[in-house]
């Protein structure tokens, strides 16, 4: 029998393709990981903002993961948007326990600016699910969220990463710099060593997704067995190459293109 890698998304839609379960989807796929998905919210979303968002009922959440914790092997797992503390309580008590590489990208704003979950919703996120990870990557307006901190320069970001370990108890932070200006450069912080991974800045609007990308790419590898460092290494080189030859579609932050590193 053929082995093969799988990787779990819990997260919200985005029915244009381009971020959510579907920038994971596409991103497992390219990645040669099975992909799965529970989803917990669905957005009417496009390129230029968010129009409406309907939440699954909680039963329906906790019955999707029992579908797929029950008959499916699981090598990794990422979560991201989960837009309120009672959805957050669900998933804390499927994934507690489990041995299995848990990435949280902790969606909290869409590109557009609109907000994903709610305020309270980010306390929970940060002092009950940050200690079951075994990464969360942050980007910066997220990572000022976590710390309370004003975070404008490499140095604060690497505070930040530090923080965001010993005192909530992540397994390790990736804090990533988009949002920064110059190179985008993204620190990955595991409680003893800060690894530093730049790409030059793209002159682009097409970022809706990045994150989404990003993360899937790095739950993806390491489904496939890959350290967390080699997973982040080749991660970046995915979601940049994906920026790089992203996709000009809808009047707004186009989406970025998944089939860039099969392609190059
Ligand atoms: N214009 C850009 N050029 C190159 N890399 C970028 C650009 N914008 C974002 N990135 C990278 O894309 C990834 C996602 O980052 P970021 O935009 O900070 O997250 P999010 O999508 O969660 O807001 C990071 O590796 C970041 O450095
Ligand atoms: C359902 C959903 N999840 C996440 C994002 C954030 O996307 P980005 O990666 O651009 O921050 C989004 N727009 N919609």
């Amino acid at each position: 029998m053929k082995e093969v890698a799988c990787s779990l998304t819990i997260a919200g839609t985005d029915p244009t393709g381009g971020a959510g379960i579907q920038a994971d989807l596409k991103t497992f796929q390219e990645l040669q990981s099975y992909g799965m998905s529970v989803i917990t919210s669905v957005v009417a979303q496009n390129t230029t903002g968010v129009q409406d968002i309907h939440h699954i009922p909680l039963a329906m959440i906790e019955k999707q993961l029992d579908s797929v914790f029950s008959d499916m092997p699981v090598h990794a797992m990422k979560t991201g948007m989960i837009a309120n503390i009672d959805m957050m309580q669900i998933i804390q008590k499927k994934v507690s326990g489990k041995d299995i590489p848990f990435i949280i990208d902790p969606v909290m704003v869409a590109t557009s600016g609109d907000a994903l979950i709610s305020d309270d919703a980010r306390d929970y996120l940060r002092d009950h699910l940050l200690p079951l990870c075994t990464v969360v990557t942050p980007n910066i307006p997220e990572a000022e969220f976590l710390t309370g901190m004003k975070i404008d320069t490499l140095d604060t970001m690497k505070k930040a990463a530090e923080k965001i370990v010993h005192e909530y108890g992540a397994g390790a932070a990736l804090v990533k710099g988009g949002h920064l200006v110059g190179d985008a450069v993204d620190f990955l912080y595991d409680g003893n060593h800060m690894h530093e991974f730049t790409a030059s800045r793209i002159d682009t609007v097409n970022t809706h997704g990045t994150g989404c990308t990003y993360s899937a790419a790095i739950t993806a590898y390491v489904s496939h067995g890959l350290t967390l460092y080699e997973a982040v290494e080749k991660g970046k080189y995915f979601v940049t190459e994906a920026i790089k030859q992203s996709f000009d579609l809808g009047s707004g932050n186009g989406p970025t293109n998944h089939w860039a590193v099969r392609l190059v």
